[in-house]
């Protein structure tokens, strides 16, 4: 028997309830307003790799869809291009980075992310590339809860880390708009093209697996960077150690 559109709605919201981010010990910090500034830098460097690989999969995504649902979900892709580079969900990213005094282009660099943030990021995208189109739109639907935390977090902003400049928290202002805009979109792309229980099933599977993507890419700014570490010389010797025991 299928659930109804109400039931999946709540079944959806559970596991959110249970696993999005937000819950994420390192976004609590965040809200707590005691991430150091250079913790908070990480973050944004990290999370902006996440961002740049939203239009890329959204592209592979696109490449799959009916042709009703391709026309819609391509301005997905251009809300963060935008029509050049001044403008756009990935340029107000990059406002972000400056108001949390990131030099200029080292978002770009990508020398502060860490291998688990590219992994998890990365495992979003191959996730898309390499199951059909429901499943895919089903991954995005943890954006029913991206408008409450861009709330929270701007307030947490505001509140706690006074020193970012404001201008850089116009990308949370925009996109607590659009991720109930697209939320709302995908659940109905999903409802149209849902037979069976086992459909709705996937669409709950498809969201708990994104959840386990934003938690490891938070876990990942947690660990200690390759560059912090001691020297190289400290941990390996510069020759060869035979194993004990050894002729
Ligand atoms: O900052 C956040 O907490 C957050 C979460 C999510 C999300 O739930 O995946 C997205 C975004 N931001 C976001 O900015 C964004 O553009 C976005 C696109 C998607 C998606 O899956 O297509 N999620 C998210």
């Amino acid at each position: 028997m299928m659930w109804t559109s109400a039931e999946l709605e709540s079944r959806l919201l559970a596991v959110l309830a249970r696993s999005y981010h937000h819950r994420h010990p390192f976004n609590r910090r965040m809200h707590d307003g005691t991430l150091t500034p250079d913790e908070l830098r990480v973050w944004v460097a990290n999370r902006y790799y996440y961002q740049q690989c939203i239009p890329v999969k959204d592209s592979l995504l696109l490449a799959k869809l009916p042709e009703d649902a391709r026309r819609e979900w391509i301005t997905r892709v251009l809300y963060h291009d935008g029509p050049d580079r001044e403008h756009g969900g990935l340029s107000a990213w990059r406002a972000l980075g400056r108001a949390v005094g990131l030099p200029e282009g080292m978002l770009e660099s990508h020398d502060l992310l860490r291998p688990g943030a590219r992994f998890a990021t990365d495992a979003y995208v191959n996730f898309v590339r390499d199951h059909p189109w429901f499943d895919g739109v089903a991954s995005s639907l943890t954006e029913l809860y991206a408008q409450r935390i861009m709330a929270v977090r701007t307030v947490a902003f505001e509140t706690h880390y006074p020193w970012v400049e404001p201008e850089g928290l116009a990308y949370f202002r925009s996109r607590s708009r659009q991720a109930g805009v697209e939320a709302s979109g995908a659940l109905r792309l999903l409802e149209e093209h849902t037979r069976t229980q086992a459909d709705q099933e996937r669409i709950v599977a498809a969201v708990e697996f994104k959840c386990s993507v934003l938690w490891s890419l938070l876990d990942a700014l947690d660990a200690v960077a390759p560059e912090d570490l001691p020297d190289d010389d400290d941990l390996m010797p510069s020759e060869p150690v035979a194993p004990r025991g050894s002729a």
